[in-house]
């Protein structure tokens, strides 16, 4: 049978999705748009000239993007053989945020409508963030806004140092965030004040997708760095995810980074932790050597996202992900006959868009092993295409969304 390995790309996405409209993301391009400047040489901070993926282009990247957008993504001209089954999906989910994504791709996909916090300026009621001080004794909030979250550690940081109020701020996701000093504020006085928000949210039926626990260091604007420390309190799936299913008959369902707080440690048998890419391959590639038959391994690749696409990063994205690809050849060298390998993400970012939110793309839908043939599959209509072809894979009851390409 093997094991499935899911590679989540964090907001990797290769193409506007044909809703995009409603988002105000017609021409979102998250890999276009990094191709396009690698070959214009605009994206040489770090790295240089057109962007360089060898390893993903062989696994039909090139030719994946071709087909949601039309258009080879710039310098991506591999022609010659794929080794693996390559296309595209569609989003169901009504949002382009990551539980949304994750949850779709792996069969629930999320047809409702999140609470969001719209107001640009006063974002949270201010009967909400009144209760949440008097349960927690905090002397009160600083923020209150949409923002993004390194800028407004600049902007914040040290009036939160000096008085001691964390820094609550939001984005066109269904989440509120909680920015706050490790050491002069404290990790756990952050985490149980996340706590208490999660509660408090939902007792008063607020459907909000996240709370976020955003630590961080330093002592100045210019030294202020977030940490490894974020905690996500997401609501659980609507739903079994096939990440449940494999938990309910004894398999192993291992988290590598924030899988597990995505999926509120439903269907998790196993959470291993680590920060920056490069450590959470290294972790995704031990899971591999030891995880038993009939396991599923996921790993997300969160510097994509949280590094480079909010941050608007085109140089730190294109680098990442050359170095991502570099690394693919050794996961390669390890795999067992019956492994399959998914390539994907849960949303696009691209880094050139206005503002810094997320975009409404499709997403690419790679998979091999050493014992699958290649072959194009197309454009897939929803990302629980992923979900239903692990449960085929691995034997487990068909979900109720989503269509094998196994
Ligand atoms: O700007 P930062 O704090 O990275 O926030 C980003 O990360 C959050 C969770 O994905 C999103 O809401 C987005 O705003
Ligand atoms: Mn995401
Ligand atoms: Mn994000």
């Amino acid at each position: 049978m093997g094991r499935a390995i899911i590679l989540m790309m964090d907001s990797f996405g290769v193409g506007a999705a044909a809703d995009a409209e409603k988002f105000g993301d017609v021409g979102a391009n998250t890999l276009g748009s990094i191709a396009r400047a690698c070959a214009a040489g605009e994206a040489e901070k770090g790295r240089t000239g057109p962007l360089t993926l060898p390893n993903l282009e062989r696994k039909g990247l090139g030719l994946l993007a071709e087909g949601s957008t039309g258009q080879r993504p710039a310098g991506l001209d591999y022609s010659g053989p794929i080794s693996a089954r390559y296309g595209y999906a569609r989003e169901l989910s009504s949002g382009k945020d990551t539980p949304s994504g994750h949850w779709e791709m792996a069969g629930v996909p999320v047809l409702f409508e999140w609470d969001y916090f719209t107001a640009k300026e006063n974002s949270f009621p201010a009967d909400f963030l009144d209760e949440l001080q008097a349960r927690t004794g905090v002397s009160g909030f600083l923020g209150n806004c949409h923002a993004s979250g390194t800028e407004i550690l600049v902007t914040l940081g040290d009036e939160h140092i000096r008085t001691g109020k964390p820094i609550v701020y939001t984005s066109a996701d269904s989440v509120f965030q909680i920015a706050a000093h490790e050491e002069h504020f404290g990790l756990t006085r952050l985490l149980d004040l996340c706590q208490a928000a999660r509660e408090l949210l939902d007792e008063r039926q607020m459907n909000v997708g996240r709370v976020i626990a955003r630590p961080f260091l330093g002592e100045t604007p210019d030294t202020f760095k977030r940490t490894g420390n974020r905690r996500d309190l997401a609501v659980p799936p609507p739903g079994k995810t096939v990440l449940k299913q494999l938990q309910e008959v004894g398999g192993e369902v291992i988290s590598i980074g924030k899988i597990a707080d995505i999926y509120a440690h439903d269907g998790i048998t196993q959470a291993i932790k680590a920060t920056g890419n490069e450590a959470l391959f290294e972790a995704t590639m031990e899971a591999v050597k030891s995880a038993p038959d009939r396991s599923i391994i996921f790993p997300n690749f969160v510097d994509f996202d949280s590094y480079y696409g909010h941050r608007r990063d085109v140089s730190g994205y294109a680098a990442a992900l050359e170095v991502f690809d570099a690394m693919l050849p050794r996961l390669e060298a390890i795999l067992q006959p019956g492994d399959r390998v998914f390539i994907t993400a849960d949303h696009g970012c691209d880094p050139t868009w206005p503002g810094t939110d997320h975009t409404r793309e499709h997403v690419p839908v790679i998979c091999f092993g050493p014992d699958l043939e290649g072959g194009n599959i197309g454009e897939r209509g929803t990302f629980a295409d992923i979900g239903q072809s692990i449960a085929a894979h691995l034997d487990l009851p068909p979900l109720s969304y989503g269509k094998s390409f196994l």
